[in-house]
């Protein structure tokens, strides 16, 4: 039972639908007592009620048997291929995306822009398997499997993670118990011990200075009452403590100030490895000057339609998008 609903925090949670019970529930939690921060319980007991997913799309998939040198001469390893991706809104059908392609390979930073409404939101959430959306065609290989057949819990256990320009709410859960869970499920998934609170303490407190975020908001429920820099902070350090192989960062600079921008984007850049991946949505060049991308691409009613290096987001800002028709 417990694994079944840390799977499910570890993503899911994150979506709007998720409902949790009040915190009374959590009963039988095991919890030590930290001086800094009071008291941190373990959560597996609390009591989570979902609304079943509708995203999950069950297409057929070649994966790729070339190496990705034999493709285009760059050996680095691909993490992440997005081949025609189409996709509608669940509940209207709308069609939204039209034909995405995209590759992102290890240690690569790329950045998408593009107008309001042109459809990046919906291309991150699709790739993390948000229900409101279905997919209808193209592929999408993630570490050399099929992302499309894995539940959102499966991605995000895989390395696939995703800051929301909104992020939610989780009324009964703190932003400790959270983390405990998810590190302890993906723990679980890759074969490792799962954590105390007092280890998974230890494994935090080094990532709350990376986000320059105080000890106190661990005690608090996930983004409750948080103020909008504050939460997309707190996206930061489930970044950090959850670790991942390709990060999605939907519009991580909106609501952000000067000083926190830039404690956000070192914190980032202090994340980046040879060995993952970051996709930022974003609308202003000013963020490219903090977390420098290799490619920017720029989407257009549900399409990738030109991708360069990051002259194209300085061409944006001094002309808008017209020069880049
Ligand atoms: N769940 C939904 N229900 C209805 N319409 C939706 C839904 N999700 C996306 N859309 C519509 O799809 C289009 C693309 O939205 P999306 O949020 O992906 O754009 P965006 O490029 O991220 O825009 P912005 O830069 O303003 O954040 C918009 O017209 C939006 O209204």
């Amino acid at each position: 039972m417990a694994t079944s609903l840390q799977f499910q925090i570890t993503s899911t949670a994150r979506f709007s639908s998720f409902k949790t019970a009040p915190s009374n529930s959590t009963s039988n939690s095991r919890s030590i007592t930290i001086p800094s921060i009071g008291r941190l319980t373990s959560s597996c007991c609390i009591n989570y009620h979902r609304q079943p997913l509708t995203a999950k799309a069950s297409l057929s998939v070649e994966l790729p048997t070339t190496s990705a040198k034999d493709i285009d001469g760059d050996s680095s390893k691909i993490l992440l291929e997005v081949k025609d991706l189409t996709a509608v809104i669940a509940e209207t059908k709308q069609q939204i995306l039209k034909g995405v392609n995209l590759v992102m390979r290890e240690g690569e930073v790329h950045a998408v822009m593009g107008k309001n409404g042109s459809g990046k939101s919906t291309f991150s959430k699709v790739l993390v398997g948000h229900p409101d959306y279905e997919v209808t065609g193209g592929t999408v290989i993630f570490k050399g499997e099929n992302l499309l057949d894995m539940s959102p819990e499966e991605r995000s256990l895989a390395g696939l993670f995703m800051s929301f320009q909104s992020p939610v709410e989780i009324p009964g859960v703190s932003n400790i118990d959270f983390l405990h869970m998810a590190y302890n499920a993906r723990q679980q998934k890759l074969g490792r011990p799962e954590l105390d609170p007092l280890q998974i303490y230890q494994i935090i407190s080094p990532k709350l200075e990376l986000v320059k975020m105080d000890s106190s908001f661990l005690n608090r429920n996930v983004n409750e009452g948080f103020s909008g820099g504050e939460r997309k902070r707190n996206e930061i350090l489930q970044l950090a403590v959850l670790g991942a192989e390709v990060a999605i960062l939907d519009e991580i600079d909106s609501g952000l100030d000067v000083d926190a921008l830039q404690d956000v984007a070192q914190a980032v850049n202090g994340l980046l490895t040879a060995q993952n991946s970051v996709l930022m949505v974003t609308h202003y060049q000013r963020l490219l000057d903090y977390i420098k991308p290799k490619y920017v691409h720029i989407m257009e009613d549900g399409r990738i339609i030109k991708t360069g290096d990051v002259s194209i987001a300085k061409l944006l800002d001094k002309e808008g998008y017209k020069a880049i028709a």
